[in-house]
C-alpha cells in the first residue's frame, strides 16, 4: 500500500462526516467469473472510503455525476458534476455516500476492492425534519439559485414600474 488515507472524521462536514458512528465494510471483486460492472447509485452512508487493493487489471473507472439528497437522487447532471476516477493499486478514493457513481466494467484481470461505508446516526436523524438540502445536494443548489433569480427579476419589474408611475405624476 503506497497511500494512507486518514479515517474521514473530520471532511465532508456538510453531509455528517463530523459526526460518523458507525460504519459497514466489505470488499467487491471484478473480473472473470466475478461481477463485470456496477450499475449507477448512491451509498447508504454518508462517507465511503474505497480503497483499490489490487490485482491487475484494466477498465473498471468510477464515474461519478453530481451529490444528491433523496427527492433529487434521479435527476439530471450538470455538466460541470461529471467526474471520472481511474482506480489506482494501493490508492483510495473518499466521497460523500450521496455522490452518484457507479463502475464501469473491468475489461481484463481482476480488480479487488475494500469499502467502508462510514455513517453519522445524528446526521440521519437531522435530515428526517429537513426539507432544504442546499448546502450539499446539487439539484437543491440549482432550485435555490433558480429561485433567487426570479426574485430579483420580480423586484427589478417593481422597481421599473415605480419609477415609470413616478415619471407619468411628474408629468401631469
Ligand atoms: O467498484 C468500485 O470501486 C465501487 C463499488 C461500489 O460502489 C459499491 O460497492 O458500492
Ligand atoms: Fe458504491
Amino acid at each position: 500500500m503506497t497511500s494512507y488515507v486518514p479515517y474521514p472524521k473530520c471532511s465532508f462536514h456538510e453531509v455528517g462526516g463530523s459526526t460518523l458512528d458507525s460504519h459497514h465494510g466489505f470488499v467487491v471483486e471484478y473480473g472473470r467469473d466475478r461481477d463485470v460492472d456496477l450499475g449507477f447509485h448512491v451509498d447508504d452512508c454518508e462517507v465511503t472510503l474505497n480503497v483499490c487493493l489490487g490485482r491487475q487489471f484494466s477498465g473498471g473507472d468510477l464515474y461519478f455525476r453530481g451529490i444528491r439528497c433523496d427527492k433529487h437522487v434521479n435527476t439530471e447532471y450538470q455538466p460541470e458534476e461529471s467526474f471520472d476516477y481511474s482506480h489506482v493499486i494501493g490508492q483510495a478514493v473518499l466521497h460523500s455516500g450521496r455522490h452518484r457513481y457507479g463502475a464501469r466494467a473491468t475489461r481484463s484481470g481482476h480488480r479487488i476492492n475494500l469499502l467502508l461505508w462510514c455513517r453519522s446516526s445524528a446526521f440521519r436523524e437531522l435530515k428526517k425534519y429537513q426539507k432544504d438540502f442546499s448546502a450539499w445536494c446539487g439539484e437543491c443548489q440549482r432550485e435555490k439559485r433558480e429561485r433567487q433569480r426570479l426574485s430579483v427579476a420580480a423586484t427589478k419589474l417593481q422597481l421599473l414600474r415605480r419609477q415609470g408611475d413616478n415619471t407619468v405624476a411628474s408629468n401631469c
